[in-house]
C-alpha cells in the first residue's frame, strides 16, 4: 500500500492558485522527488500535506484520510516534515531543540539519545546553540528531530540546497538508508543536484500543476524536468 497518497490537492493564497489539483503517491521504501522551479508550488504542496497551510483535497496516510486533522495529529500519526528553513530554535541548544521535538511528539525525553546517535555530530554538539551550527549540522538536527517519532512518511523541503558537497553526500546517504528501511520519503527540490543517487521516482511541478510523473530513477526524471522547462536539446 502507498504510505502517502495525495489527490485533488489545491492551495490558494487569496485569489492566487499555488497548487492546482495535484495527485502524488509516496510509496514506502522509495525516495520520491517533487521537482520544480522556484515558485512552482512545492513548499505549498508539502505544507498542505502536513496541514500547516490551508488546502482542499485528500491526504491519506496508510489509507486513512488525515486531511481534516490538525498538523500535530498528522505528525503523531507518522507524517514528519523537515521544512524549508528548518524552523529550529536558534537560541536554544541542540539538546533543547530535540527535547522540544520529543515533547511535541509526546515522546519521553530519552528519545533524544537515539536522535543524537543518528548523527554523531549532534551528540558532540549537544550543548551548542542551534544558531551557531553550520547549515549542514542544522539540517541534520532538523532531520533527527523529524525522525524522532519513527514516522511512516518523511517530507523534506529543500534538503540539500546550498549545503557543502560533503554534507549533501551524508544527508543523501541517510535518506537512502531510511528509504531502504521502508520509510516513504518525499523530497521537494528545485533541481536534482545532490539527489542523483537516491531518487527512485518523481514528479515535475510547474506553475502548481504536475506535468510529469516519472519512474526509473533520476535520469528519466531529469530529462522530463528539462523538457518541461524547455531546456532539452533535440
Ligand atoms: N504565504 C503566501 N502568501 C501568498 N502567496 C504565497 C505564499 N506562499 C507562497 N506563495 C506563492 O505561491 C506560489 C508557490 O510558492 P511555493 O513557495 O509553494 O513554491 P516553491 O516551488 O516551493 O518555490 P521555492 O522553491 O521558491 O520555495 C508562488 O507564486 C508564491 O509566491
Amino acid at each position: 500500500m502507498t504510505a502517502l497518497e495525495i489527490a485533488g490537492l489545491f492551495v490558494r493564497y487569496g485569489g492566487a492558485l499555488a497548487v492546482d489539483d495535484i495527485a502524488l503517491s509516496v510509496p514506502p521504501g522509495q525516495v520520491t522527488a517533487l521537482v520544480g522551479p522556484n515558485g512552482a508550488g512545492k513548499s505549498s504542496a508539502v505544507l498542505a500535506t502536513c496541514g500547516t497551510v490551508r488546502s482542499t483535497g485528500e491526504v491519506r496516510l496508510d489509507g486513512e484520510r488525515v486531511d481534516g486533522w490538525s498538523p500535530g495529529r498528522r505528525t503523531r500519526a507518522g507524517l514528519a516534515l523537515v521544512p524549508q528553513g528548518r524552523q529550529l530554535f536558534s537560541r536554544l541548544t541542540v539538546r533543547e531543540n530535540l527535547l522540544i521535538g520529543a515533547d511535541q511528539l509526546r515522546l519521553p525525553a530519552r528519545s533524544v539519545a537515539a536522535a543524537e546517535e543518528r548523527f554523531p555530530i549532534l551528540a558532540e554538539r549537544r550543548s551548542s546553540l542551534a544558531g551557531v551550527l553550520s547549515g549542514g549540522e542544522q539540517q541534520m538536527l532538523a532531520v533527527a528531530r523529524a525522525l524522532m517519532g519513527r514516522p511512516r512518511a518523511l517530507l523534506l523541503d529543500e534538503l540539500v540546497t546550498g549545503l557543502a558537497p560533503l554534507i549533501v553526500q551524508q544527508l543523501a546517504t541517510t535518506v537512502r538508508a531510511l528509504a531502504d528501511d521502508g520509510l516513504a520519503v518525499l523530497v521537494a527540490a528545485p533541481d536534482l543536484v545532490g539527489l542523483r543517487d537516491v531518487v527512485d521516482r518523481g514528479y515535475v511541478l510547474v506553475r502548481g500543476r504536475v506535468v510529469a510523473e516519472v519512474e526509473g530513477g533520476h535520469r528519466p526524471l531529469q530529462s522530463a524536468y528539462e523538457r518541461a522547462l524547455g531546456l532539452a536539446v533535440g
